[in-house]
């Protein structure tokens, strides 16, 4: 099996028990096998030996929301409320839609998301199985989900929950393990409640989890009350969303009765700080929600609403907004906002036992952080640096369940320059069609 030992190398752990240490780690396969300060006894036999001087090693971070392939509209609608840039500008783009436009948007999501240290991500889109292609290709790991809209008629309904189904089953578990799968209904706002039901009913059948877009505006919140009578969480925990694994985006207009129903529930939220700014959605309330203990996690939506899916500025941006709100300056220390982003986001995605942490026994999911650089000096708390003064840009090298997929800042198993192209090429294609 193969063994890579990184030598002399500073490690952020996320590991409370040891958040930071100075030393050495040993992969063998897809695993960690040794973390510590003293060298490996005996040396690892075989290994390749990584010089980490200069370095700082962390697990990849995790991007639990978004829709990759819509990076090929990055900057194609800005400064708009989400339901105008929604119904007006992006559904008619994404009409046009082929299996091309879907395969190099995804691509160029995956290799902006891997050069800038993000190893997992989690995409709700369709046209999924091509989704599913880049990422096996490019030595990601994804939790995939053919998200489905309600509003049309009732064999269009069956089709798209049928294809999700479909696709949930086929790809489950496939790439070593490093695809998995959900269901998702894309709102409460664009599936009727019996819709949803149906949806729910399916994950059970195939015992996969629950995605979904909730209380992401406050418009759609009073469409909810006024359509059924009660808040978005009341009305899905009817349903049964929340009877099982379920994972919902946003989360921004929240009670405090639904956020302690969510903590009861055991459902997992991811926060979109950058997305929630730029549509002018609102700023959730994340110190409550940890408080509550809620497991909440970041992500970026697509580059559509962002406009990068470089996840070191949402914890950043974590670690800030909600300061400034508060007026507490201990709200969000830089420790909990990069939990956020690994421990946390492996937690809402019930990965929590494999990564998200560098510990021994756990994946090889890691990335290198060129720490040689102004921004970075002086020494004095390596946690905040990355927090408040780094960036996905700094990630130099990353590796996913042991294998390097990002050398020296360019992807290994995607062509970085045609992929610019291909996405270049469709979105013209997709302006003028
Ligand atoms: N086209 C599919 C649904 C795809 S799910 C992904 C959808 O989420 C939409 N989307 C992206 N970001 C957001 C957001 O922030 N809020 C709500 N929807 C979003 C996006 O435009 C896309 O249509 C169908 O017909 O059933
Ligand atoms: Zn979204």
């Amino acid at each position: 099996m193969k063994r890579i030992w990184i030598k002399d190398g500073t490690f952020v752990t996320m590991d409370d028990a040891r958040p930071v240490l100075k030393g050495h780690m040993v992969i063998e396969g897809d695993t960690i096998l040794y973390l510590d300060e003293a060298l490996p006894e005996p040396a690892p036999e075989g290994a390749e030996v990584i010089d980490g001087n200069g370095f700082v090693y962390m697990p990849g971070l995790i991007n639990t929301h978004g829709h990759a392939a819509m990076s090929l509209l990055r900057g194609y609608s800005d400064d708009e409320a989400l339901q105008v840039w929604l119904e007006q500008k992006m559904w008619p783009m994404e009409g046009k839609y082929t299996d091309e436009d879907a395969r190099w948007g995804t691509a160029l999501a995956v290799s902006e998301m891997l050069r800038s240290g993000t190893t997992t991500f989690v995409d709700m889109y369709d046209r999924m199985h091509i989704v599913a292609e880049v990422v096996e290709q490019s030595g990601m790991r994804g939790l995939l989900t053919r998200g489905v809209i309600g509003l049309c008629p009732p064999d269009v309904q069956t089709a798209k929950l049928n294809e999700a189904k479909q696709f949930a089953r086929d790809w489950n578990g496939r790439a070593n393990g490093r695809i998995r799968t959900m269901l998702s209904p894309h709102a409460p706002y664009t599936c009727p409640p019996d819709y949803i039901a149906r949806i729910v009913e399916a994950a059970q059948e195939l015992n996969v989890p629950l995605h979904t877009h909730m209380s992401e505006s406050a418009a759609e919140v009073q469409q909810n009350i006024d359509d059924y009578g009660c808040r978005p969480v009341e009305h899905l925990d009817k349903l049964g969303f929340f009877s099982g694994p379920a994972l919902v985006a946003h989360a921004v207009h929240l009670t405090d009765d639904e956020i302690a129903l969510l903590a009861e529930r055991g459902v997992g939220v991811s926060h979109n700080p950058a997305s929630n700014l730029k549509l002018a959605s609102g700023i959730a309330r994340l110190p409550d929600l940890l408080k509550a203990g809620v497991t909440v996690s970041l992500g970026t939506d697509s580059a559509a609403s962002n406009n990068n899916l470089d996840l070191f500025d949402e914890i950043r941006l974590a670690a800030l907004i909600h300061k400034g709100v508060s007026g507490d300056p201990t709200a969000v220390p830089a420790w909990e906002a990069l939990k956020l982003g690994t421990v946390y986001g492996a937690r809402a995605i019930w990965q929590e036992e494999r990564i998200g942490m560098l510990k021994e026994g756990m994946k090889a999911d890691f990335i290198a952080i060129d720490a040689e650089q102004p921004h970075f000096y002086p020494r004095t708390e390596i946690v905040s640096h990355l927090v408040y003064s780094g960036s996905g840009r700094d990630v130099k090298h990353v590796w996913v369940d042991g294998v390097q997929v990002v050398k020296n800042g360019a992807c290994v198993f995607l062509d970085d320059a045609q992929i610019r192209a291909e996405a270049q090429r469709c979105f013209e294609r997709l302006l003028s069609s």
